[in-house]
């Protein structure tokens, strides 16, 4: 799909198909559409990124908060969004033993309780022992300095979405 083609679609075709690039927070997809047409897919990421630094730190925490848990309640009760569980899949977090969803609900639970909002990683670009080491090493992390590493996660798995769609040419559902 061109940028051109992108940049003809309507306001709910835009939404319908860029509404989940950040999990869950379709208003950021409805706030840049405002700024087309735009000049290539870099420009649509940048004023995605533009939108999330814009935001208060608490509305940062509420974009990490819109992430469902890896390996958790979402992925065990088959609720997850399709490219959650497409990402959460590929790192292996569907093939866990019960120690290791054992383990990840621990770490997780502790980190939640640590920062107030969950974990949040980059899943198509970790292994799932990447993910552990990463989870016990960023919970020493202080509460500013998490805060903004897990928005830049946030910010490669929406790069990476937006590249699934738009290099694999799905055409509007409409
Ligand atoms: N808590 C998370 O990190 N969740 C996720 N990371 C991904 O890459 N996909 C998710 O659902």
């Amino acid at each position: 799909m061109d940028i051109s083609t992108v940049n003809a679609l309507t306001y709910e075709e835009f939404v319908e198909l860029f509404g989940n690039v950040v999990e869950k927070c379709p208003i950021i997809s409805a706030a840049i559409w405002s700024h087309r047409p735009f000049k290539d897919l870099t420009d649509i990421e940048a004023h995605i990124t533009e939108f999330i630094h814009s935001l208060s730190d608490s509305g940062k925490e509420g974009i990490l908060r819109c992430h469902p848990d890896l390996a958790g309640r979402d992925l065990q009760s088959g609720t997850l969004t399709r490219e959650s569980r497409e990402e959460q899949s590929q790192a292996g977090m569907t093939t866990l033993d019960s120690a290791e969803i054992l383990l990840m609900h621990r770490l997780n639970s502790e980190y939640k309780e640590r920062f107030g909002f969950p974990f949040v990683i980059c899943a198509r670009l970790n292994n799932k022992a990447d993910i552990v080491r990463l989870l016990s090493e960023r919970l020493k992390n202080d509460r500013a300095a998490e805060r903004e590493l897990a928005i830049e996660e946030v910010k490669k798995i929406c790069s990476l979405r937006l590249h699934n769609i738009v290099l694999s040419g799905i055409q509007t559902k409409l």
